[in-house]
């Protein structure tokens, strides 16, 4: 909470504001209705002419000012509203990024979303109904306590009681009825867009296995209890502002009964009745939105505690920390390496050197830990022991930021965003020029029209053009470090081929590390790494390798028999 108020401080200038021109606002609003009445009654006694035109000005004056001066304080307190919801959720931001990829393995996305827009929109009503308004209401009805005083003494005493009931004894009596429902609301909210997430991620196989109608099903329910507590919750906020209203309403009567007895008793001189009355009316619409300050403070309470959940997450090595690489290009290292994924040993004592301006390829069964290879020398998480080493400096004492940009790298699951091709190409080279763009789609075989759109994660294209056009953004970064993992595993052979020769000619003197299920063509590199099981088996040139007669051989020879069955 203390995150949250620091928050909104932040935004000092636009808080004084929209106290001082939602005081002014109210304090007119309640003078316009007090000079009503007193006109009302004033009239009646026929008074000079210019007299009432005079109090009709004031009235005009009133009314004006109470018209801007709440105009403002709306413009300003949804404005700094705004602002301090977007520093929210990008704060909120920068810790999911430098948590990602580990927290998908404690959050789903869907409830990352909800987090994400839902509890960082609840927030909203911490600063709107929260934090200002109660400072407000109290100016107001000071005042209004205070000119009243003037008038009578026990009228303004009435007032004062009410106002103490209806901000500082209900509402916190009426809060914990909410309380249950505002958790189980915002619990709801996560639990549907999950689902809806899920739902939408495997569409496709859920309509393929026929549990789409039982799925759509469950997601309808969800939906439906979710809609049962936005109702339940709206059902409480309009019984607490009718409680408070009630009360509103009988103090008004207090204050008629009380004040028609002084007028007779010759305490209150009768003109100034109507005015006390209207006052009274007009100030407590002020107090009635009190009831629920208590409720919204909670609800922003809550809400923050499922935002803090996910920021007060440890986190890893801070992305932007650390020194940068001295050379270009560089040598890529692990020394006696092991790394678990949660409680499974998936890499076991790792060696190996891939020198500057050398390549090399890891081969091996399926799930012997190439990729992970990748993801640690990417420093995409910690290893448990040993160290990697890039350019002979330990990883863990680099800008991670300064590896990134320094290395082109293609991922067994790449990203395009919704857009065009132009837009999924550039984020690899900001400023290419359209005439390089289509370059490097000509390289790649593709037959692309740089406006042509992508569709959420390129659904619109196939497998292996998805796979060229990842490998058109790695054309165009094209730094001196490459990290391919298996680059062409989506290319029909004869295309495979083709890229393949191409990458060997456009890597050469750069630094590449190629994970590799094919074996063909690898014959060119420095070295081969045979990795199975979590274990490096075999290191060496390919010859060398091939005289050893061990797991790279059995390879090769599988492989050379299933092209000879086909
Ligand atoms: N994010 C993850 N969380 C938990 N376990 C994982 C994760 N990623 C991979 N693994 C496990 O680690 C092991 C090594 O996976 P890895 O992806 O490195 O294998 P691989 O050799 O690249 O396989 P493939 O050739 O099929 O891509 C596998 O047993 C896999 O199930």
């Amino acid at each position: 909470m203390k995150e949250l108020i620091d928050t909104v401080l932040k935004e000092r200038k636009a808080v004084l504001l929209s106290i001082v021109l939602g005081a002014v606002g109210g304090i007119t609003a309640v003078g316009l209705f007090a000079m009503s009445g007193f006109i009302i009654s004033e009239a009646a006694l026929k008074p000079p002419l210019y007299f009432i035109l005079l109090l009709a000005a004031c009235l005009k004056l009133f009314g004006f000012v109470k018209s801007v001066s709440r105009y403002f304080e709306r413009i300003i307190s949804h404005e700094a509203t705004l602002t301090i919801l977007n520093n929210l959720r990008m704060n909120f931001y920068d810790h999911l990024e430098r948590l990602a990829p580990r927290i998908f393995t404690k959050y789903r996305s869907g409830d990352l979303l909800a987090r994400i827009v839902g509890d960082v929109e609840t927030l909203q009503n911490f600063f709107l109904r929260v934090f200002y308004p109660p400072i407000v209401t109290a100016i107001v009805f000071l005042t209004t306590i205070l000119f009243t005083m003037f008038y009578s003494g026990w009228i303004a005493f009435v007032i004062l009681i009410s106002l103490v009931l209806t901000t500082v004894i209900i509402p916190p009596l009426l809060m914990n009825s909410h309380a249950k429902v505002g958790m189980a609301k915002l619990k709801k909210r996560g639990e549907l867009s999950t689902e809806a997430t899920e739902f939408l991620y495997g569409y496709r196989d859920l309509a393929l296995s026929h549990k789409l109608h039982e799925q759509a099903e469950e997601l309808m329910a969800i939906s439906d209890d979710y809609a049962e507590e936005q109702a339940r919750e709206g059902r409480m906020i309009i019984r607490d502002q009718a409680i408070n209203a009630f009360i509103a309403m009988l103090t008004v009567a207090g204050v008629l009964i009380l004040g028609s007895y002084f007028v007779t008793t010759g305490q209150l001189n009768g003109l100034f009745l109507a005015m006390l009355v209207l006052m009274t009316l007009t100030v407590f619409d002020f107090a009635i939105p009190m009831a629920l300050v208590p409720t919204f403070k909670k609800e922003s309470e809550q809400a923050m505690a499922r935002l803090d959940e996910v920021v007060t997450e440890p986190l890893g090595k801070e992305s932007d920390v650390g020194t940068l690489i001295k050379k270009q290009p560089f040598s890529l290292a692990m020394q006696e390496v092991s790394f678990n994924y949660a409680d499974t040993a998936t890499l076991k004592d790792i060696n190996f050197v891939v020198p500057q301006g050398t390549r090399a390829a890891i081969v091996g069964p399926s799930g012997s830990g190439k990729s992970t290879i990748m993801q640690l020398l990417l420093d995409m998480y910690s290893v448990e022991k040993g160290i990697i080493r890039i350019a002979g400096q330990p990883l863990e004492e680099i800008k991670s930021e300064d590896l990134w940009s320094k290395v082109t790298v293609l991922l067994q699951q790449n990203h395009f965003f919704y857009g065009t091709v132009r837009e999924n190409l550039i984020i690899a080279k900001r400023d290419a020029t359209d005439d390089e763009l289509r370059e490097v789609l000509d390289e790649m075989e593709l037959d692309f029209d740089l406006d042509q759109h992508v569709d959420e994660k390129g659904e619109n294209f196939s497998g292996g053009e998805k796979q060229r056009l990842a490998l058109a953004r790695m054309w165009l970064k094209d730094t001196s470090v490459w990290l391919l993992d298996e680059p062409f595993s989506a290319l029909d052979p004869s295309t495979a081929r083709k890229l393949h020769e191409k990458l060997m000619k456009k890597t050469v003197g750069k630094t590449v590390l190629l994970v590799s299920h094919r074996l063909v063509g690898l014959e060119d590199l420095d070295q081969i790494l045979v990795m199975e099981d979590g274990k490096l088996v075999q290191a060496g040139q390919p010859e060398e390798l091939m005289e050893q007669q061990g797991l790279y051989m059995t390879l090769k020879e599988i492989e050379r028999n299933t092209i000879a069955l086909f």
